[in-house]
């Protein structure tokens, strides 16, 4: 039983290293997220927030270091075994709801699903699921066009949980929303995590969200730290 959903651990990342223009992002970073946990990721802008998410979900390597996800060191799998973890254990939600506009709410939770090898009925009967806790079941088929900012993000969130992965991702999610949506939908990523019982590691400059989750860590000057 490995109850860690995501490890780092010494994780450095240099772009452009060895020329003048070398940015050192990572300078030796270790993070755990336990099975469940929720945890806030403050970061000044320019940090490295996206590149330590974009490493933690598989989407870019490390210089050194390594990244495990359920309990799997990923670090040097072939990329065909990192795109099949990405796509069954992490959930990516960004600032944008990226959502196909031409799908509707309901379609665009099923696709990942359908890409997964989900049947289409279970596929959909998961879709509506989500949607009636995230609260906008009534919107199914509606497209993005015809959803507010708060409810294109709700859909978005549904999604990147649909293939029930281990950990989710969060690049600033309720970022592009005013204030008061901001708190409502952040309430609906927490009642969707906390119901899936996924890990999460969710970017944030809004220290009133962060105060929400169960620990927050800051990253600066390419270094974790405790908040
Ligand atoms: N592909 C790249 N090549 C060179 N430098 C890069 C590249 N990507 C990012 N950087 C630099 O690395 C640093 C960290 O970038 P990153 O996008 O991870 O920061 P961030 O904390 O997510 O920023 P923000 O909060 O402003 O979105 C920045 O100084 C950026 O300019």
């Amino acid at each position: 039983m490995n109850d860690v959903a995501l490890r780092l651990t010494g994780v450095t990342k240099t772009y452009n290293a060895g020329s003048p223009a070398a940015v050192e992002v990572l300078r030796g970073v270790d993070v755990s997220l336990a099975k469940g946990e929720i945890v806030a990721l403050v970061a000044p802008s320019g940090a490295g927030k996206s590149t330590l998410l974009h490493i933690a979900g598989l989407l870019d390597t490390p210089d050194d270091g390594t990244v495990e996800i359920a309990g799997t060191d990923l670090t040097g799998a072939p990329d065909r075994r990192r795109t099949l973890v990405r796509r069954d254990e992490v959930g990516f939600v960004y600032q944008f709801h990226h959502l196909l506009p031409e799908f509707s709410a309901q379609e665009n939770i099923v696709l990942p699903q359908l890409a997964a090898g989900i049947a289409r009925s279970d596929a959909d009967a998961r879709a509506r699921e989500l949607l009636e806790i995230v609260g906008i079941g009534t919107r199914a088929h509606h497209r993005p066009a015809a959803l507010s900012g708060g409810e294109q993000q709700r859909v978005a969130f549904c999604r990147a949980l649909a293939n029930r992965p281990s950990v989710l991702l969060a690049d600033e999610p309720t970022g592009n929303l005013d204030p008061a949506t901001s708190d409502t939908v952040f309430d609906a990523l927490m009642a969707l995590v906390r119901e899936t019982g996924l890990s999460a590691l969710i970017a944030t400059h809004n220290m009133d969200l962060a105060a929400r989750m169960d620990r927050r860590i800051r990253l600066d000057q390419g270094k974790l730290t405790a908040l």
